[in-house]
């Protein structure tokens, strides 16, 4: 994972101060990108211990159109409870986004389905996309999360909110847009989570795995994570576990938790951090 402790370090030194709307304050830059070969092994931080559990289950509810945090509770996943109503409602986010895009005639979109269809039937498409930039949809920057939900609105804006696919050679690579990246919490997720579903998206087509791209647009860190960053930094990288997805389910939506089984992390310690709400 040098490309993400090079991004990583890149941030701490040249990144400029800049206010947030959490009010932490971060050091920041604007646009950058990395490359991670799938086929080199599963691009997953090792110079701290990330839970790979979350990562799973997160993705396995994204992909079930949920957005309730109850099915991440009750597998003990607690990522997202900060910014959840008392009912665990999030508003209309990741999952209502990619499986039920609402359209002005009162259908939905699954965006998810429609890219497998198209990967298996137009695998030449410059047009394979999931956005979960709903523009509609979007939360009032001056309410906070929690109210942004109860109005129906989502807690957050989608960080992570453009993804393409590519085939070719008979392999399927995944780029992946995000506008905003808290460098030391959410980025180790996001780059597990895109890979992982690349992952799982070849096995569907049957393709091989080819790149994940990650392209950044405010990348920062949070003021209160720089002794963890320079933690991180001073720890040696380990070689990359491999995944191995157990059984071929019937569809993208069939997949359980039980089926990937990473092979071979070995990490550094776990480092706690503050998020910042
Ligand atoms: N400031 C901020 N950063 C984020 O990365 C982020 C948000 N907000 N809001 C929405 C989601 C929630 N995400 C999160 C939230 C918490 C952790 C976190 O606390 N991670 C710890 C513990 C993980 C665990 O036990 O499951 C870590 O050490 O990685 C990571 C990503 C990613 N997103
Ligand atoms: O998957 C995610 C989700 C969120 N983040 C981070 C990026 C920012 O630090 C906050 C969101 O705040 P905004 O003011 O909406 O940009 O959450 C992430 O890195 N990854």
């Amino acid at each position: 994972m040098k490309q993400y402790l090079d991004l990583l370090k890149q941030t701490y030194e040249t990144g400029v101060d800049k206010g947030d709307r959490t009010g932490t304050g971060t050091r920041s830059l604007f646009g950058a990108m990395m490359r991670f070969d799938l086929s080199e092994g599963f691009p997953i931080v090792t110079t701290k211990k990330i839970h790979w559990k979350s990562v799973v289950h997160e993705l396995l509810w994204f992909l079930n159109g949920e957005t309730n945090v109850r099915y991440l509770q009750e597998n003990g996943v607690k990522i997202w409870n900060e910014w959840a109503t008392e009912e665990g409602e999030l508003g209309p986010v990741y999952g209502v986004q990619w499986r039920h895009w609402k359209t002005p005639d009162g259908n939905e979109i699954d965006q998810i389905a429609k890219v497998i269809e198209d990967i298996k039937t137009r695998p030449n498409s410059r047009r394979i996309i999931v956005s979960a930039w709903n523009v509609a949809d979007l939360p009032d920057e001056g309410v906070s999360p929690v109210d942004n939900a109860k109005n129906g609105k989502m807690a957050l804006a989608p960080c992570h909110a453009f993804i393409q696919f590519y085939v070719v050679e008979g392999k399927l690579s995944c780029m992946l847009t995000q506008r905003s990246v808290d460098t030391f919490l959410g980025l180790p997720f996001n780059i597990a989570s895109y890979s992982l579903m690349t992952h799982m998206i070849a096995q569907q087509c049957d393709l091989e795995v080819g790149d994940f791209i990650w392209s950044g647009g405010d990348v920062h860190i949070y003021k209160n994570h720089f002794e963890q960053v320079q933690e991180q930094l001073s720890r040696e990288p380990k070689t990359l576990p491999k995944l191995k997805i157990l059984r071929k389910p019937e569809s993208i939506f069939d997949y359980k938790f039980e089926d990937f089984e990473l092979v071979g992390y070995e990490h550094h310690p776990a480092i706690k951090a503050p998020i910042s709400i």
